[in-house]
């Protein structure tokens, strides 16, 4: 083992590569061995970060939400066991690895029978959440060996310290880099570490989970705590392009993108990235590669700080599922502390405001699910509704969808705002903000109408 800490800091000719690999690249055996050839391809790979296989999270995210029908939670835990047997039918693991797979598919029936009977704590659903990542971990290292790679399976929960927000726990960056440097440093001279994204553990040891879509960011945290000379997203398809493909079949992969225009296309719905992945990354000066696993030569994403083309329209977002809250009260008229009210309101119950317009007595905005407590329509509930009609008037409405023009320069180039509702033509736009960021310009549409604007403005700014 190497014991000189000063050869342990990841330099161009020592450099440190983190890999993560998302549920459609670890979903079966076949998945599996594509991941283990980009790992072996790649000395410098040296922490691989997984997530659960495909279809796994959300069974137990059903499950973790207390499901009180036996039969049901016995259907979904039999297809998440069908989903690991799958693959250990052509793994063919050790003994202990199958022990140890059997202990987790046997936690999963345990922790969801705790929720169903109300019989566990606040942290149940989250130990629950966690075990697909822990089944990926565990089976990859063992393919891993299999293939004469020294791997170990390591516990993200020894060094991805976080609060004890369940269910969306906000990490402790600088706890991380300590516990990162006392654990998982030491590590990885000897092996390939393997470890789960999404989740982590509170000061109290107690297990908790990053969001949905949080193994981005776990991957993130350790390639900061790390100062990792990368950071590889490979996920189900060749990079970023310029509009989500299963929604414009025409958009095309992006060579590189900075971090601003990355962060502001993952914040706008571009789910290819947890919106909060680039921030460790940015702050540690780490380029992200975005590739994917099927076809590893594809060139794929880089996002860096800087990049030679800057062009005013670089890409498009939607966010389907939004909430618009408009909020209505004559006291706002010439009053001072309106605002700082409504928002202390938003905070108390974890919403997080994603756009916002005024007029002179009313307000409307759009709530952020990524950066909430919750998820989508349950940021609303009757509880919040009540202590906003105790200041003002208020209307929700659903069914719509935030676009996003993602580029550079938006605020200062004349032609982009008319070109942008000349070509949406007789769509009725909700809501527009436009001027707080230049690399953005936003609007709600009806959801059922997105598609078809999104198609157009692709065609008019990024086509041709
Ligand atoms: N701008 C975009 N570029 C590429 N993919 C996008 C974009 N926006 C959304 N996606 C979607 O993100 C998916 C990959 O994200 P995700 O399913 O979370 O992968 P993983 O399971 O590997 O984490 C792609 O299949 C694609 O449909
Ligand atoms: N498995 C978790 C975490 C995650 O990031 O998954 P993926 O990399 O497949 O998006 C989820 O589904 O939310």
């Amino acid at each position: 083992m190497n014991t000189n800490p000063a050869s342990s800091i990841p330099t161009e000719s020592n450099p440190l590569i983190i890999a993560k690999f998302g549920g459609t690249s670890v979903a079966d055996y076949a998945a599996l061995t594509r991941c283990a050839h980009i790992i072996e391809n790649n000395p410098a790979t040296r922490v691989v970060v997984v997530s659960a296989a495909a279809g796994v999270t959300n069974r137990l995210a059903a499950l973790s939400a207390g499901i009180t029908d036996v039969a049901e939670r016995e259907r979904l835990l039999t297809e998440i066991m069908h989903i690991q047997h799958g693959i250990t039918r052509e793994l063919q693991p050790s003994p202990d690895v199958n022990a140890q797979l059997r202990d987790y598919l046997a936690d999963m029936a345990r922790f969801s029978t705790l929720i169903a009977e109300q019989k566990g704590d606040g942290g149940t659903p989250d130990a629950l959440l966690a075990m697909g990542e822990r089944c990926s971990s565990l089976l990859l290292a063992e393919l891993l060996r299999q293939r004469e790679v020294r791997a170990i399976d390591f516990d993200a929960c020894q060094v991805i310290r976080t609060d004890s927000h369940f269910g969306h726990a906000e990490p402790r960056p600088k706890r991380i880099g300590m516990l990162a440097a006392e654990y998982l440093q030491p590590e990885l001279d000897d092996a390939v570490v393997v470890t789960q994204g999404f989740i982590g553990a509170d000061a109290a040891m107690r297990t908790t989970t990053l969001g949905r879509g949080g193994s981005d960011y776990s991957a993130a945290l350790f390639a900061e705590a790390l100062q990792a000379t990368a950071l590889e997203i490979w996920t189900d398809v060749d990079g970023i392009y310029t509009c989500d493909p299963r929604q414009v079949p025409t958009a095309r992969p992006i060579p590189e993108l900075t971090f601003a225009e990355a962060a502001e296309m993952a914040t706008f719905g571009a789910k290819i990235l947890h919106p909060a992945t680039l921030l460790p990354a940015q702050r540690g000066k780490i380029p992200v590669f975005v590739g994917c696993t099927r076809e590893p030569e594809k060139a794929g994403t880089w996002i860096r700080n800087h990049t030679e083309s800057r062009p005013v329209c670089r890409a498009l977002s939607v966010r389907r599922g939004q909430t618009l809250l408009t909020v209505r009260s004559l006291n706002m008229l010439h009053a001072r502390g309106f605002l700082a009210e409504l928002f202390a309101i938003l905070a108390r119950h974890r919403i997080s405001v994603d756009l916002i317009t005024t007029s002179e007595v009313s307000v409307a905005l759009t709530l952020d699910p990524t950066g909430s407590h919750s998820s989508g329509r349950r940021l609303v509930t009757p509880q919040l509704i009540s202590e906003l009609e105790k200041h003002c008037d208020v209307a929700v409405e659903e069914g719509l969808a935030l676009i996003a023009v993602i580029g550079h320069q938006l605020t200062s180039t004349p032609e982009v705002a008319s070109r942008l509702f000349s070509m949406i033509g007789a769509r009725n736009i909700r809501m527009v903000s436009h001027g707080a960021s230049p690399n953005n310009l936003c609007f709600l549409v009806q959801e059922d109408d997105a598609s078809e604007v999104l198609q157009t403005l692709h065609r008019g700014f990024l086509e041709g």
